[in-house]
């Protein structure tokens, strides 16, 4: 009897993902044909077992999806198609609904159908007894078209615990038609784990049971589908595994209806690092992050950035104190090494940081410093001073950068802004929206020489970059490579009203590469000033230490500094500083 046993010890779990088809049930997410087949073929790469695909039929989409993969086969994945039990008093074999399910192709169908008897009688507005036909027979015809099937037991902990005895008889019915798997679904997402522990369990034992009754039954294998609606859909399926289920059933960074489904960038390194099952190769766990943010870019969600294991900060330490021990010994603030899910550790900058921070981001810029240097102590002074006065570095990184180099003398000069004055037409913007309203002008000094240069824009903040712009980029071309990204603006003391001091964090990027600078004014367009003159400089910065002949070391963006500062830049000299504003507006 001992092939009649459930598999409660097995060498390997088998992960099966659902982003194609649940994780599509979120509200918000859309995918298209395209988008399913590059999640597909990272999810192959990634070495889950199973992806189900969607729903054939059950929208256009789904089924050219299943003729794309067909025609360029994954390369590990098993695909599936998904389904529902045959219509209430319907025949399988006469059902349309089976139809593009079969012409999927697949080998493998995963079939949801009933446990709970409410859902039967409110849901379908059927009977028990038909319920228990649909199963059989919708799983009966499947097989008899060489299909093996996964039979995903909708609400079965709601409907185990309201009427175990009817709940059984629906896994009877799925095993006895000739599924494979039976698949137990928190599908509300409302059970605790001790709950999914003692049902597990008590099914389990009562299958090993039964199997020891019926000699010719093939003791199907046990999974776990878990949502998240209270917060537990990862640990309630881990608490599935404890009790001996094979496959488990998630979606990339958890997405799913209402609050998601159990998230398996979570699920696969708690299950492989730290209860040893065996899911994918260590190396495939490597490419996790890049898997989990590439997916977000593709379904145009951002990003959790605190996501464990995955997210950007979940290695990101800030506390002076974290960074000093994690330097010494990286067990003393982190549970894994973060390289293990192909994350990396990082060192955030703010008024929490210490000595350690400082002297950590130095080493990453090739800056360097010393930490019985006082330069090192004035710059830590420099950011708690900055910080309070509303600055924020955490996210700026480039900003700090500059800061840092100014502080040893180490910053290039590429030019100042002298003056810059815009006039806003408010009244034009609020009828015309969307259309040039603004017009700035800039004085600078670029190369010896002084440029006064005009732009339009459709915003002030829009004019002022096209004026820096247009007035730079005959000097320094690469300026036309550059563009923003991101601009936020928080108001940081909003019970001083119109006067309340303003931060705006400015993302900025070559096409190559992204970065952050800051600027914090009680005018929003000097503190925007700020950053985007920041932003120019931090890109010049890059382009000219990448272009420059020793670019290639290592430390090629210290050894261009070196070779350009300006060394007679005097910064004391108030032509040199922005912040000359006049505006008409
Ligand atoms: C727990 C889960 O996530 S299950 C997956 C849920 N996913 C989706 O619903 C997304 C894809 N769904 C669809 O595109 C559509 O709902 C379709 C094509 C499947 C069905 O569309 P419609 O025919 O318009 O039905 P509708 O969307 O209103 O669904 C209700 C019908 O499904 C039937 N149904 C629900 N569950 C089941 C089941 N397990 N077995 C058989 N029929 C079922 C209901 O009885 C009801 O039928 P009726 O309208 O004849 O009374
Ligand atoms: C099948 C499924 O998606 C659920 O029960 O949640």
């Amino acid at each position: 009897m001992k092939d009649c046993q459930p598999n409660l010890q097995p060498a390997k779990l088998q992960i099966y993902d659902t982003t194609l088809r649940d994780g599509a049930q979120r509200e918000g997410l859309s995918l298209s044909i395209e988008d399913k087949v590059r999640i597909a073929r990272k999810l192959d790469r990634l070495g889950v077992a199973f992806i189900e695909g969607g729903w054939p039929g059950a929208n256009p989409k789904d089924g050219e999806f299943f003729r794309r993969i067909q025609a360029e086969p994954l390369m590990n994945a098993e695909l599936v198609a998904f389904c529902s039990t045959r219509r209430p008093g319907a025949k399988a074999n006469e059902d349309a609904m089976l139809v593009p399910i079969v012409a999927s192709g697949t080998r493998l169908v995963t079939v949801f159908g009933k446990s709970w008897d409410l859902h039967v009688t409110e849901g379908l507005r059927t009977t028990l007894d038909e319920n228990l036909a649909m199963i059989t027979d919708t799983i009966t015809y499947l097989r008899s078209r060489d299909r093996h099937i996964i039979y995903d037991a909708e609400h079965w902990f709601d409907g185990y615990k309201q009427n175990p005895e009817y709940a059984l008889r629906t896994l009877e019915a799925a095993i006895a038609a000739g599924a494979e798997w039976l698949v137990f679904c928190d599908t509300n997402g409302g059970t605790l784990p001790s709950e999914i522990e003692t049902i597990v369990k008590q099914v389990g034992n009562w299958l090993s049971e039964r199997g020891d009754r019926d000699s010719k039954g093939i003791m199907p294998k046990l999974g776990i589908h878990t949502h998240n609606d209270s917060g537990l859909a990862v640990a309630n399926a881990l608490a599935a595994v404890q009790q001996g289920v094979t496959m488990i059933q998630g979606t990339i960074n958890g997405y799913g209806e209402r609050c998601g489904n159990a998230n398996l960038c979570t699920l696969i390194p708690n299950l492989q690092l730290k209860m040893g099952w065996q899911c994918i190769t260590d190396e495939q766990l490597t490419q996790l992050s890049e898997v989990s943010r590439q997916v977000s870019e593709i379904v145009n969600l951002a990003p959790d950035e605190h996501a464990p294991f995955v997210g950007l900060s979940a290695f990101a330490h800030k506390g002076g104190i974290h960074v000093s021990a994690v330097q010494r010994n990286p067990l003393t603030y982190e549970h894994i090494a973060p390289e293990q899910v192909g994350n990396s550790r990082r060192i955030v900058i703010s008024e929490q940081a210490g000595l350690s921070n400082i002297l950590s981001k130095a080493k990453a810029c090739g800056i360097p410093l010393q930490k019985d240097d006082p330069t090192c102590r004035q710059i830590l002074q420099k950011i708690k001073d900055l910080e309070q006065l509303g600055y924020q570095f955490e996210a700026a990184e480039a900003s700090f950068e500059l800061l840092m180099r100014d502080a040893i003398a180490q910053r290039p000069h590429f030019f100042s802004v002298l003056s810059f004055q815009i006039h806003s037409d408010a009244a034009r913007h609020s009828d015309r929206h969307g259309e040039v309203d603004s017009l700035a002008t800039v004085k600078v000094m670029v190369k010896g020489q002084e440029k006064l240069t005009a732009s339009e824009g459709n915003g002030p903040v829009s004019a002022l970059d096209a004026a820096l712009r247009k007035s730079l980029v005959k000097f320094y071309p690469a300026i036309a490579q550059f563009y923003l990204t991101d601009y936020k603006v928080r108001i940081l003391n909003s019970n001083a009203g119109t006067d309340a001091k303003t931060r705006v964090l400015i993302e900025s990027s070559n096409g190559d590469r992204r970065w952050t600078t800051v600027g914090v004014s009680t005018n929003i367009i000097a503190a925007s000033c700020k950053a985007l003159v920041e932003g120019l400089e931090y890109g010049l910065m890059l382009y000219e230490s990448q272009n420059s002949p020793n670019h290639l070391s290592d430390r090629g963006l210290s050894d261009f500094i070196e070779q350009n500062i300006e060394q007679n830049y005097d910064r004391s000299n108030p032509n040199n500083q922005i912040g000359a504003i006049n505006l008409a507006n």
